[in-house]
């Protein structure tokens, strides 16, 4: 029985299962075969007496995660003490005394031998096929996890090396239910274990929606939070079926979404289950901790450009940075404004605060007020044992980043306005009022002003929150950065990868050409796809890809740098100036240059009336 069982002892335990059924006559054999389970690279470091260490390398679990300061691999440590109690029939326990958790750059783990004879596994494995289940639910928790992380970019070059025949059979094979979906929610491929799981032999599938196949399908929060979802539902034939949802890629986000059907049959799978929701609860803390002591976060020394409209904007930004002033960011998605808010954040006094992200368009709105503001124990259904702070509390002494601020239901927009005046928080199902001292930085990519005219959103708020108006340019509007960001992108993806990848000047010139309409963000889901595609170490234009992917494949006319220049120039000062009603001084404070230079500029472009 598996009663009280713990998050680790499951994994430990999923890990002996799947390692005492390894074929190994020798010690000596272990590494390869352990190696050849995709878990890692090992190496036996000693064994004497009744002590074995073995060094692991890439492990499964650990590598390239973020050290939260305790050993992490329960699944290895269990697996390598299955394999050994195997081959010595005597108990064995294995201890992790290294850990990228501990912050290594590999594993170590301690084997002790009791003599005690011992053949005995764990009494909750039935069967082969329940084992496999097993390895898959503990993978999967565990690739939930590196999701979160964003080192799925590596695990996708390791699909790509297996050659597409192996990817397709091995796609079929698998034990469990598999469905790709595209972002619009249509099937894209379905394996025979799903189609037999769901009792729908003989139907078409592909292109359908998948809600017509899976009911409760909440694919959305998967493609715009990139976060992983769990729910179950009864097929036709009356079974009970777990649904695991992820994107493809943390980093590849909007686009391929992987779904898991897994017949819930055992207890075992609920354990499972359950250890995997902790986790992605403790992983979703430890990105947390990560947004508040990340050694690298954004700074305004990260962000490069020649684009002089940038500048200005980067330029208020630091001055704004430098007060206590609410921000308001405006662009659209994917320009970069999470990483400006971030900039903004480490160039504050508050940088040894926590800056705290939250994205108001991914969060259901009947969550959002216990999102934003906690809640006492007991406040509903559900809530957990002790109540729970809200983000505005955990962001105290820091930074608060509502992104995609439009998109907050009006109800939430009196509150969060009450709050921006009030400047304490109550919890909900509390009459306590809790102080709190937090800059507040919104970004939208949606036209607020327009929101405000047709009653979306509050006019009150708007007033509050647009204290500094940071307009941040598309792409398109300043291809001369591109150079720079492919270099910056690289940089990241060769580090996180291992290679030494460059782009070839007629790739170059193709992402010169290229619209943007998904802006940095596309730009760096581009290079990630070539960095997987590339064969050498050059990566060409037919490994963009740019014309598969969005609806605006228009490839813009290369103009010289200059004129693209002056035509932004002109676009900003007609912005301006509409924004101050055609009043000049104040225009060209926005602007950053005097009222002279505008006047010129205004001669220069036409723009002066007869
Ligand atoms: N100057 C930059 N250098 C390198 N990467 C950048 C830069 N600006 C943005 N990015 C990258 O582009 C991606 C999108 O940035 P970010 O999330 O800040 O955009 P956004 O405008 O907030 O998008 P959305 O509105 O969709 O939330 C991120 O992965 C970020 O790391």
């Amino acid at each position: 029985m598996l009663i009280n069982t713990s998050k680790h002892e499951v994994y430990y335990q999923a890990g002996y299962s799947i390692g005492s059924q390894l074929l190994v006559n020798a010690l000596e054999e272990i590494p390869a075969k352990i190696g050849e389970l995709g878990m890692g690279d090992l190496k036996l470091q000693s064994a004497k007496n009744d002590k074995i260490i073995v060094k692991w390398h890439e492990c499964l679990t650990c590598s390239h995660l973020l050290p939260i300061g305790e050993p992490q691999c329960y699944l290895e440590t269990g697996l390598l003490a299955g394999v050994l109690n195997k081959l010595f029939k005597k108990k064995v326990e294995v201890k992790e005394t290294k850990c990228w958790g501990t912050g290594e750059k590999y594993c170590e783990m301690e084997a002790t031998i009791y003599p005690t004879s011992t053949s005995e596994g764990f009494n909750f494995v039935f069967s082969e096929e329940s084992n496999k289940l097993l390895l898959a639910l503990a993978v999967q928790s565990v690739q939930a996890n590196k999701n979160y992380q964003k080192v799925l970019l590596g695990y996708m070059n390791d699909v790509k090396e297996l050659s597409l025949s192996n990817v397709e059979t091995l796609f079929h094979m698998m034990p469990f239910g598999l469905i790709i979906v595209d972002s619009q929610g249509k099937v894209v491929e379905i394996n025979k274990t799903s189609v037999h799981m769901l009792g729908i032999g003989g139907q078409r599938v592909q292109g359908r929606l998948l809600e017509e196949i899976i009911p409760l399908t909440n694919y959305s929060e998967i493609l715009t939070a990139g976060k992983p979802q769990v729910w179950t539902f009864q097929s036709t034939k009356g079974e009970t079926i777990i649904v695991i949802g992820m994107p493809f890629s943390a980093r590849v986000k909007n686009e391929y979404m992987l779904f898991q059907l897994l017949p819930a049959e055992r207890e075992l799978v609920y354990h499972l289950l359950e250890s995997i929701t902790k986790s992605e609860i403790g992983i979703e803390y430890n990105y947390k901790v990560r947004e508040v002591n990340c050694s690298k976060p954004f700074q305004f020394n990260h962000i490069r450009t020649l684009n002089w409209c940038f500048k200005n904007v980067l330029i208020l930004a630091q001055k704004a940075a430098k007060t206590n002033a609410t921000i308001l960011i405006v662009g659209e998605s994917g320009t970069g404004k999470g990483v400006l808010a971030q900039a903004i954040h480490q160039e504050s006094f508050r940088r040894h605060g926590p800056f705290i992200r939250v994205n108001c368009a991914a969060i259901p709105s009947e969550l959002l007020e216990s999102e934003l503001f906690g809640y006492e124990e007991g406040a509903f259904t559900g809530a957990k044992r002790g109540g729970k702070p809200g983000k505005f509390e955990l962001a105290d002494g820091g930074t608060i980043f509502l992104d995609e601020i439009g998109d907050m239901p009006l109800s939430m927009q009196a509150k969060l306005l009450t709050v921006l005046q009030e400047k304490v928080v109550e919890r909900l199902g509390s009459t306590k009022a809790r102080k709190i001292d937090v800059r507040v930085i919104a970004a939208t990519s949606r036209n607020l002003e327009k929101m405000v005219q047709e009653g979306c959103f509050r006019e009150d708020l708007f007033y509050r929150l647009n204290v500094v108006k940071l307009l941040l340019p598309p792409l398109r509007e300043r291809p001369e950065d591109i150079p720079f960001l492919v270099e910056d992108i690289l940089k990241r993806i060769n580090e996180e990868c291992g290679k030494k990848l460059r782009i070839s000047p007629a790739a170059m010139e193709y992402l010169l050409s290229y619209s943007w309409p998904g802006n940095v963000r596309e730009l760096e889901n581009v290079l990630e796809r070539a960095a997987i595609l590339a064969e050498g170490q050059e990566i060409q234009p037919q490994h963009l890809m740019i014309d598969y992917f969005g609806q605006n494949k228009s490839i813009k006319k290369i103009s010289p740098l200059c004129e693209v220049q002056m035509e932004a120039e002109k676009e900003a000062i007609i912005r301006a100036l509409e924004a101050f009603g055609g009043e000049k001084s104040r225009a060209a404070k926005a602007l950053g240059i005097s009222r002279q230079a505008l006047y010129a500029k205004m001669v220069r472009y036409g723009l002066l009336k007869k």
